[in-house]
C-alpha cells in the first residue's frame, strides 16, 4: 500500500493563440494509504487534468507527485485507472479482460488465474466470464472494470467518473460495490464525480475544487464512507449530518457555477 503526495501541483496549458490556460494552481494534498476521496468541482476546475497528473499521463508545469517516496514520472502500474466507459477490449471475453494486465507483465497463468476468479466472484461476474464484454450490460462492463483493475494490484486507483454512465440504480448498487472494494482490498483510491451524493457516499475525505486557476476550494472529511460499508446507502443518506452537507457543498458549488456563467456573459 502507498500514500501519496500530491506537492504544490500546477499545470498551465499554452495555447496556439498565445494565450493560456491556468488549469491547476498550487495544489497540495497528502493521502494516507488506504484513504478514499472523491473530487468535486465544477466543469473545468481541473479535476481530470489532476487525476491524469497523478497516473503519470500529463507532466506537471511545477511540483511533483510522490508515492511510496519516489516522484511519478511516467504511468506506472502502481497506479491504476477506472474510466467512465469504453476502456475495455470489446473483442475479448470477460475473463481475458480483467486477466489482461497479469499476463502481458508475463506472469506465469497459474499464478495469477486463482486470483482473476476470486475478482470475478467479488464483482459478481463469475457465471459472465466467458461472455465478450458487447453482451454486457453498462454495469456489468463497470464490474469488470473494476476487477481489471484490481487485477494488476495497484496501490492507488484513479476513478474518473467511473459511474456516470449508468442509471439510478446500478449507480447506486455500484456505489455499494466500490465501498467494499474499498475496504476489501485497503486501496488508495481517488475518485471524481459530477454527483454530489456519489461524492459523500464514497469519499471520507470529499475535495471541492474551484475554477480559473484550478484549485482546492475546502475539504470534508465525513464518516459516511465508512458507514456504508455495512450499511444500505438509503440509510446512510439518514444521517443527521448529511442533508446539510450535501446543501452546502451544493450552494457552493452552485455559487461557482454562476460566478462562472456571469463572467461568460460580461465577455471575460
Ligand atoms: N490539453 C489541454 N489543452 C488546453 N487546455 C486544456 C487541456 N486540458 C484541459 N484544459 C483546460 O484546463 C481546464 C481544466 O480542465 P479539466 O478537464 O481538468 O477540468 P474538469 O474539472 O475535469 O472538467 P469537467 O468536469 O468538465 O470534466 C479547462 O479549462 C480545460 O479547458
Amino acid at each position: 500500500m502507498s500514500g501519496l503526495v500530491i506537492d504544490d501541483i500546477s499545470m498551465r496549458f499554452d495555447l496556439p493563440n498565445g494565450t493560456y490556460v491556468q488549469a491547476l494552481q498550487d495544489v497540495t494534498l497528502d493521502i494516507k494509504p488506504g484513504e478514499i476521496m472523491s473530487v468535486l468541482g465544477p466543469s473545468g476546475c481541473g479535476k481530470t487534468t489532476l487525476l491524469n497528473i497523478v497516473a503519470g499521463f500529463l507532466a506537471p508545469t511545477g511540483g511533483e507527485t510522490r508515492i511510496n517516496g519516489h516522484v511519478v514520472e511516467g504511468p506506472d502500474a502502481e497506479r491504476g485507472m477506472v474510466f467512465q466507459q469504453g476502456a475495455l477490449f470489446e473483442w475479448m471475453s470477460v475473463r481475458d479482460n480483467v486477466s489482461f494486465g497479469p499476463r502481458m507483465a508475463g506472469r506465469k497463468k497459474s499464478d495469477y488465474m486463482g486470483n482473476v476468479d476470486h475478482l470475478l466472484d467479488v464483482v459478481g461476474l463469475q457465471d459472465f466470464k466467458e461472455k465478450m464484454v458487447y453482451e454486457l450490460s453498462g454495469g456489468m462492463q463497470q464490474r469488470v472494470a473494476l476487477a481489471r483493475c484490481l487485477a494488476n494490484d495497484p496501490d492507488v486507483i484513479l476513478m474518473d467518473e467511473p459511474l456516470g454512465a449508468l442509471d439510478a440504480l446500478t449507480r447506486e448498487k455500484m456505489q455499494s460495490l466500490v465501498l467494499k472494494l474499498w475496504k476489501e482490498t485497503g486501496k488508495t483510491i481517488i475518485l471524481i464525480t459530477h454527483s454530489i451524493d456519489e461524492a459523500l457516499l464514497l469519499g471520507e475525505r470529499v475535495l471541492v475544487m474551484a475554477p480559473r486557476p484550478g484549485r482546492i476550494h475546502k475539504e470534508y472529511r465525513l464518516p459516511f464512507a465508512e458507514l456504508g460499508v455495512n450499511a444500505d446507502l438509503r440509510e446512510v443518506k439518514e444521517h443527521p449530518d448529511y442533508a446539510p452537507t450535501r446543501e452546502e457543498i451544493l450552494t457552493m458549488i452552485w455559487d461557482m457555477e454562476e460566478e462562472i456563467m456571469g463572467r461568460t456573459e460580461g465577455g471575460a
